[in-house]
């Protein structure tokens, strides 16, 4: 991936993350696996640039931006600001650092200490940096207090006397106060009032103008996103599925994923149609992805084998149904307890699965050879084992989008994206139709 398809493509970074991963260990001392809450993710920031993120909740966004601010431990990848690499800051220096790199937080009303005035909150950091003298600091949290929109006089008063959006202002003066280049801003409007909302988006960019700040907006709201960002991030189970200009993005996303996020939001003209894609069930657990791409649970551009063509959509839904039941009894067959209930013969599984075979597949038509394979699947289970049923399976109906973590390809200038469908040999997203099949 070259620098001018990961950044602003013809801005200078300030910000480059490369291969960033934070985990999260479990609660449990032993065995339990670790949230993968950022798993390899790698862009820039162009100087004077607003970069978003977005991606359902719990994808990784704000420990995406915490862990560039180096507010979370790493667990592995860099983090380059103006080409000196922050992690490997020891505790001054992170200090010193932090004057840079600051950030706002979503939640105005817990964001703040409601037993300082404001004047405190706001020059809290200037104390901190030991920044100026005394009465230097008194003026520079003053003109703050101006330049965010309140009035100086506001200094001793306390939080509480103020309205949700002067609270968010409050937080911004605070960030402001040490003179940073960069803010991580982290859903800076969701909590407030529609109508406040416009107002503090637009303080940020004539703030980013004036002071010639660079921005990482992490936000789920698209309009939000779509209004402010100069380049959009896509996040699911902490990666990044796609990235690009934020125009073109939202016009023709190229990604699967940014496809259906994009097909959920109303289009403005409601005589313009749009395919909605809906998609089914929830993202995985962050502490147990999928292998291959973490999508490909979901995904409707699924690659499929080439010898089940004649299979429909319907016909696909109970195949990935079947299989994932089968998948989640291998899972348990390795257990203990399982273990010994097959050794005494106590385990009746085999019978349910010819049960879930009926469930599933009485009322579909399906191509002789598919069935065939379920059919063979089932009777392997109960002779040989429910892993070796899975094995069939996955050999048969299995894809690369199982088994492959796509790279970043990049689809146009300055754009990429994460699915195996960039690759010469598949359909693009935008050939592959669904509704034919
Ligand atoms: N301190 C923590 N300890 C353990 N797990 C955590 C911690 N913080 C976040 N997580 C988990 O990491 C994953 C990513 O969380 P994160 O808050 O970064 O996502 P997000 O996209 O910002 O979500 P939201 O939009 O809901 O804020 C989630 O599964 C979350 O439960």
């Amino acid at each position: 991936m070259s620098d001018s398809e990961r950044s602003g493509a013809d801005r200078d970074p300030l910000v480059s993350v490369e291969g960033l991963r934070t985990y999260y260990a479990s609660e449990r001392l032993i065995g339990g696996k670790p949230v993968k809450a950022v798993d390899g993710v790698s862009f820039e920031i162009g100087r004077g640039e607003t970069v978003g993120i977005v991606g359902e909740s719990g994808c990784g966004k704000t420990t995406l931006g915490r862990s560039v601010l180096r507010l979370e431990d790493v667990d592995a990848g860099r983090v380059y600001f103006d080409g000196r690499d922050v992690t490997e800051l020891g505790r001054r220096e992170l200090k010193s650092w932090r004057q840079d790199a600051q950030m706002v937080y979503q939640n105005p009303n817990t964001a703040v200490n409601e037993r300082m005035t404001v004047g405190q909150i706001v020059r809290e950091p200037l104390d901190v940096h030991g920044w100026g003298t005394d009465s230097d600091r008194r003026d520079r949290v003053a003109e703050l207090l101006e330049t965010v929109g309140l009035e100086a006089e506001h200094y001793h008063r306390y939080p509480h006397q103020f309205s949700g959006g002067q609270r968010q202002r409050i937080g911004i003066a605070r960030a402001l106060a040490p003179e940073p280049e960069f803010i991580v801003l982290d859903e800076p409007v969701s909590a407030l009032d529609v109508s406040v909302q416009a107002k503090i988006l637009n303080l940020l960019t004539d703030l980013q103008e004036e002071l010639n700040l660079t921005y990482m907006l992490i936000a789920h709201d698209l309009s939000v996103v779509r209004h402010v960002c100069d380049r959009v991030g896509v996040m699911y189970l902490g990666k990044l599925m796609e990235l690009g200009p934020t125009e073109e993005l939202f016009r023709s996303p190229s990604n699967p994923y940014t496809r259906a996020l994009l097909s959920a939001i109303p289009h403005a003209d409601p005589t313009v149609s749009q395919d909605r894609i809906t998609l089914r069930g929830s993202p995985p657990s962050p502490r147990d992805p999928p292998t291959g791409c973490g999508f490909s649970t979901r995904c409707p551009f699924k690659i499929r084998p080439t010898e089940h063509d004649a299979v429909d959509e319907e016909g696909w839904t109970r195949i990935e149904e079947f299989r994932a039941v089968l998948r989640d009894r291998a899972r348990n067959a390795d257990g203990f307890v399982d273990g010994l209930k097959r050794r005494l013969g106590v385990d009746d599984r085999a019978t349910p699965i010819r049960e879930v075979r009926d469930d599933l597949f009485g009322d579909v038509s399906l191509p002789e050879a598919a069935r065939e394979r379920i059919d063979r699947a089932v009777a392997t289970a109960a002779e040989e084992g429910v892993t070796e049923a899975t094995e069939l399976l996955d050999d048969a109906f299995g894809s690369v989008c199982e088994t492959e973590v796509p790279d970043d390809h990049p689809t146009a200038a300055g754009r990429l994206s994460r699915c195996h469908r960039h690759r010469d040999e598949y359909e693009e997203p935008d050939e592959y139709r669904t509704d034919t099949r």
